[in-house]
């Protein structure tokens, strides 16, 4: 069965005397963007030690192993994992430490690379082996061929062929080079600590997480590099060639909401866009709940639009991650169950808004609107804060197919009728653009309008790598 999966987070310091510590509570603080592996690469400006495991970073990392202290090195990156090319793997853990003829390298995605079954059959023609099952692995083949190398800027050249999502940090033994598509399609941030050292993280809550501050963005289509001389960027595409497609899915619901991305505040965006749901959908009601964690924003700005009290109708367990990790249907059934409780004393008897960021499968919803009736709602208003999920994405987020998506051919009545609330409504497209501060077709939107910034293989498989069932397993103590 597939699953719904999240983002990956990455994290990169160069030159600092805690790098390795610093990276890890940068991975902890994006933790809520992948939680497959996390892994550490760093360098001691000579040669490059890399660890990697399965589950969260704390757990990767747990003191008894000692792999921070092991790791210690002035530079280090750091990826967290949600597969979307590729199993769960260890193989595909990152980053991917690989040797080639122009020494280490190791490196850490964030998104999806469209062509690398293309790239792959072409590289494993001239007789390359792989040893992974997912995209990001293509990449270092790329840089690895001789009439790449010899190039002026083998990176940048190597970057013109990918097609796709890719936040990525590479860790040449001397430095890091951090890049990102020529669409944006994923954040990346440059900071700088209270030192001078730069970092750069998928989101700026990680610089939070060390004391850093934020500098600006890498820019779609930048490369900028990191190393004893400071920073220097240069593009590997002519700037304003390309209009940007960040992933507006990214202020809906993968971003931290004490994060800034593409220039806003994610727990503001979210906030209006409550707000403007209320616009677009009154309710008379007693009350306004979220789902917590990333409904809460968007509540608030309901509430605030509407004037009807905001309650805590669910309170969340902070034992269980984002419910789209689980494997199963089952478990994710289970995790939702585990994950929120309803508060009778908030509910019982009173007419409530429901506030949600998004419904994409209606485990969440569907397995929660019982218990609020169960505990008393008089009625139950499910307010949507992004319009109705109808395509997969192929750039970084493992939607499921079209078919898991509840909102897939079925009317707004049929989708209240399959949830079981009084009244349903989403916020519309325009509605959900006239929050953020970039014109709209500066925003990917495709899974919403089926509209995709490139042309893509609809026929995409997230296993299509897996060329024979691989298996490694965790050492676990
Ligand atoms: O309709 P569904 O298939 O249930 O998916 C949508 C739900 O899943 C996400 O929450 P999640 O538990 O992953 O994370 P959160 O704690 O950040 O809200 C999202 O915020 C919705 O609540
Ligand atoms: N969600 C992501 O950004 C995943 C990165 C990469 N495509 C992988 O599957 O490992
Ligand atoms: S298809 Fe949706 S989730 Fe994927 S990049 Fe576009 S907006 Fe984001
Ligand atoms: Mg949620």
């Amino acid at each position: 069965m597939s699953e719904i999966k999240e983002e990956c987070g990455v994290f990169g310091i160069f030159d600092d005397a805690e790098a390795v510590k610093k990276t890890y509570f940068g991975l902890h603080s994006l933790q809520h963007r992948g939680q497959e592996s996390a892994g550490i690469a760093s360098s001691d400006g000579e040669y490059i030690k890399c660890y990697t495991g399965m589950g969260q970073v704390g757990r990767v990392f747990r003191p008894s192993k000692g792999f921070l202290e092991k790791l210690e090195n002035p530079t280090a990156i750091g990826h967290l994992r949600y597969s979307t090319t590729g199993s769960s793997n260890p193989l595909n853990a990152q980053p991917f430490l690989s040797e080639y003829s122009q020494g280490q390298i190791a490196v850490a995605h964030n998104g999806n690379l469209i062509n690398a079954n293309l790239l792959r059959d072409e590289y494993e023609a001239y007789g390359h082996i792989f040893k992974s099952s997912n995209d990001t692995e293509v990449v270092v083949h790329l840089l690895a061929k001789p009439t790449h190398v010899s190039k002026p800027d083998p990176l940048a050249h190597v970057l013109n062929h990918l097609h796709g999502a890719f936040s990525i940090l590479f860790l040449f033994p001397d430095r890091i080079e951090a890049a990102r598509d020529p669409f944006g399609f994923r954040p990346l941030c440059l900071g700088k600590t209270k030192a001078g050292k730069y970092c750069v993280a998928s989101e700026t809550c990680a610089f939070d997480a060390i004391e850093a501050e934020y500098i600006r963005d890498v820019e779609p289509g930048e490369i900028v590099t990191i190393d004893k001389t400071g920073l220097s960027s240069r593009f590997f595409v002519e700037p304003g060639t390309v209009t940007p497609g960040h992933c507006i899915f990214e202020h809906v619901y993968f971003a931290k909401q004490s994060s800034r991305i593409f220039g806003d505040s994610v727990h503001e965006f979210r906030k209006q866009s409550g707000r403007v749901l209320a616009q677009e959908h009154p309710v008379d009601a007693d009350i306004v709940t979220p789902v917590p964690d990333s409904g809460t924003s968007a509540a608030v700005g309901y509430a605030s639009e509407s004037g009807i009290p905001f309650d805590m109708g669910f309170v969340r367990s902070h034992y269980v991650g984002r419910t789209f990790l689980a494997p199963s249907q089952e478990l994710r059934d289970l995790a939702v169950k585990m994950k929120l409780a309803v508060v009778k004393e908030a509910v019982a008897g009173k007419r409530v808004v429901v506030v949600d960021d998004s419904v994409v499968r209606g485990t969440t919803t569907k397995g929660k609107i019982n218990s609020l009736r169960e505990a008393g709602a008089k009625e139950i208003h499910m307010r949507v804060a992004c319009p109705p999920l109808v395509s997969p994405c192929y750039f970084g987020v493992d939607f499921p197919t079209k078919e898991e998506l509840i909102a897939n051919n079925r009317t707004l009545e049929e989708i209240r009728d399959f949830l079981k609330v009084d009244s349903l409504g989403y916020i519309s497209l325009d509605g959900l653009l006239s929050c953020a501060s970039l014109p709209g077709d500066h925003y990917c939107t495709a899974c919403w309008s089926g509209d995709y910034k490139m042309p893509v293989n609809t026929a995409f498989n997230k296993l299509s790598l897996e060329r024979h069932q691989m298996q490694l397993f965790d050492n676990i103590d």
